[in-house]
């Protein structure tokens, strides 16, 4: 134990987190230099540069005359999977603190400083990329000083580009970071933060032992789930999986145990012995819950089963993934399916779509409800077509979010009035260094969901950044409003909005479909109701579009090819009663100026 860190990276998104996590790992000879980055194997992390899964890997290290393990935990970077962050956290002792020396301190490296404090991590604060020529490691410094209070000779000068500070930040995490504590002959309790499902091997969880001993072929029980396994195979994270027969009071390893579905096992459980277990679970398991939700849908109605296999293959290696049969009368069969939060939503549809060749119709993501009808009861609703009748309702509550941007003291003027809009709350305003502040807020999240981070990069001219946490449900006076297309409400254009916003809205809505939805050989009408009110309206005028009319004459193969051309536009047009209706118009609620 005492040769042992485990230690963390928590930063910023984008302040050089894998790019300096792959130094370490070279400089301790862990992997051989390539050149590209290692941490992140999924395709589409790496083109999105962030880093949705988090890993362990374990290093090895002579200070001084003595190894050491050094074991690595990856944390994911992005707010949607804060939960996981938190239990990384939790396995760890020492967090290395990254400040990207050209942006100084942003909203998640607070939010995650926090959360490292919370668990009393020692925290190595480091100033990363100084080789940039608009580097400003003093400022960033004192900004660090003035966060955590601590000597400007603690803070460590970096790069991962050139390599600088790579061997000191080694040293500083075997100096500053304590050993583990735990007690070897005490039950055991091990702590999972994260799992990786392998299509070979099934679900590998990854823990932390926190006491007691773990041997493989043990049998184990996970305290929460209370299921029961066979520990098959334990071992260790380099850049593969390494077998052990015994890990101890302090080490980060794997279990694999013939788990077939990562839904079985949930990051934050504890893993004890069946015949000797501990008598209470390793504190803070709780589980993630959907934030976001959104309806899926097939464009071609016959793709509905394969799109519920594709969901079920995504669900295997991500749990956080729960998708609901719905139907809806303006696109048919789908799913309703409940993301951890927007980027979650993202990538899910891209992984539909990339992996799966999947041609699918999202609509606008919402929140989850809470209606209470007049017995008292109440129902989560997750779709605002599945509202009740206004007059079965005593009240709505919905989500609200503590959010925390921090900016250039410059951008607060339209911050504000963009947070306002949004029906947020200020809370407090902190300034960070002079002409940074961290402003927060309390905001509904069904407000964020909705187009709030396109405008707040616009407005700050991307130097806004935003973290927010749940805080709790309140009640708020929302409205449903419908949208009809030629007299027939689109159910999958209903939204929720507040009541004081929603003829503006309806009005805007109207604006936007009409852009958005092509002429067609009649008029449409479009027009936003509130219950049987109608509220606002457009019309599309009539055109008789004649694709082949640029063909003078004979060119029949010119002209076929056009229609085909056609034709394959028209799959992403859905026909709603007599008007084709493209996807992007789903999403016009997304687009409002
Ligand atoms: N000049 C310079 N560029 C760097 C340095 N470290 C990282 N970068 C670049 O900064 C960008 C972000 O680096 P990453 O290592 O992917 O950042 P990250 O913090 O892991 O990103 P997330 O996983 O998205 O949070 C990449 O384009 C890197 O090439 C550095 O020390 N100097």
């Amino acid at each position: 134990m005492k040769n042992i860190r485990n230690f963390c990276i928590i930063a910023h998104i984008d302040h050089g987190k894998s790019t300096l996590a792959d130094r370490l790992l070279e400089f301790t000879k862990t992997v051989q230099v390539t050149g590209g980055q290692m941490l992140d194997n999924m395709d589409l992390e790496k083109e999105r540069g962030i880093t949705i899964k988090s890993h362990a890997i374990q290093m090895e290290h002579e200070y001084k005359g003595e190894k050491y393990v050094l074991n690595l935990i990856d944390t994911p970077g992005h707010v949607d999977f804060s939960y996981e962050v938190s239990r990384s956290i939790a396995a760890c002792e020492g967090a290395l603190l990254i400040v990207d020396a050209t942006q100084g301190v942003q909203a998640q490296t607070i939010s995650n400083l926090y959360m490292a404090i919370d668990h009393d991590l020692e925290i190595i604060p480091i100033v990363n990329k100084c080789d940039m020529d608009s580097a400003m490691p003093e400022e960033v410094e004192d900004e660090i000083i003035d966060l955590l209070g601590c000597e400007r000779s603690e803070i460590i000068r970096a790069s991962g580009k050139t390599g600088l500070g790579v061997e000191e930040i080694l040293s500083a995490v075997i100096e500053r970071v304590p050993h583990p504590v735990g007690d070897e002959e005490a039950p055991l309790q091990a702590l999972i933060f994260d799992s990786v499902y392998n299509t070979f091997r099934g679900v590998i969880a990854y823990f932390k032992i926190v006491n007691g001993v773990l041997r493989s072929g043990d049998e184990v029980k996970f305290f929460n789930t209370g299921k029961e396994y066979e520990a098959d195979e334990i071992g260790v994270l380099k850049m593969d999986l390494s077998p052990r027969k015994e890990l101890r009071t302090g080490d980060v390893g794997y279990i694999i145990s013939g788990i077939k579905t990562s839904k079985e096992v949930k990051v934050g459980d504890t893993i004890t012995h069946i015949d000797r277990p501990c008598s209470k679970a390793i504190s803070g398991f709780e589980e993630v819950k959907p934030m976001v939700f959104a309806g899926v849908y097939p464009i071609d109605a016959s793709d509905f089963e394969d799109l519920r296999s594709s969901l079920e293959k995504l669900q295997l290696n991500d749990a956080s993934l729960t998708f609901q049969p719905e139907s809806s009368l303006a696109l048919g069969f789908g799913f309703r399916c409940g993301f951890l939060g927007l980027l979650h939503m993202e990538i899910i549809q891209e992984r539909l779509d990339r992996e799966f060749d999947m041609d699918v119709i999202t609509t606008v993501p919402n929140v989850s409800y809470r209606i209470y009808d007049k017995q008292g009861g109440m129902t989560e609703v997750h779709n605002p077509g599945g509202m009740p009748e206004p007059t079965l309702i005593e009240r709505i509550e919905e989500p609200f979010i503590s959010a925390s941007i921090i900016t250039d003291t410059s951008f607060i003027g339209p911050i504000m009035t963009l947070c306002l809009g949004k029906r947020g709350e200020l809370e407090k305003q902190n300034y960070i260094s002079g002409n940074r502040v961290e402003i927060q807020f309390k905001m509904p999240l069904g407000e964020i969901v909705i187009d709030f981070y396109d405008k707040l990069k616009s407005i700050s001219k991307g130097y806004a950044s935003f973290d927010y946490h749940q805080d709790s449900y309140r009640p708020s006076k929302l409205v449903k409003l419908d949208i009809l297309l030629n007299g027939e409400s689109v159910d999958a254009l209903s939204t929720l909005t507040h009541v004081d916003n929603a003829y503006d809205m309806g009005r805007r809505m109207c604006e936007k479909l009409k852009e958005l939805i092509p002429r067609q050989q009649f008029d449409i009408a479009i027009q936003a109701a509130i219950g049987a009110k109608i509220i606002a309206r457009e019309t599309i005028k009539a055109v008789r579009k004649d694709v082949t009319a640029k063909c003078y004459g004979g060119d029949i193969s010119r002209k076929r090819k056009l229609l085909e051309k056609q034709k394959k536009g028209k799959k992403r047009m859905k026909q709603i009663g007599n008007v084709e209706v493209p996807q992007k118009a789903f999403l016009a609620v997304l687009k409002l100026d």
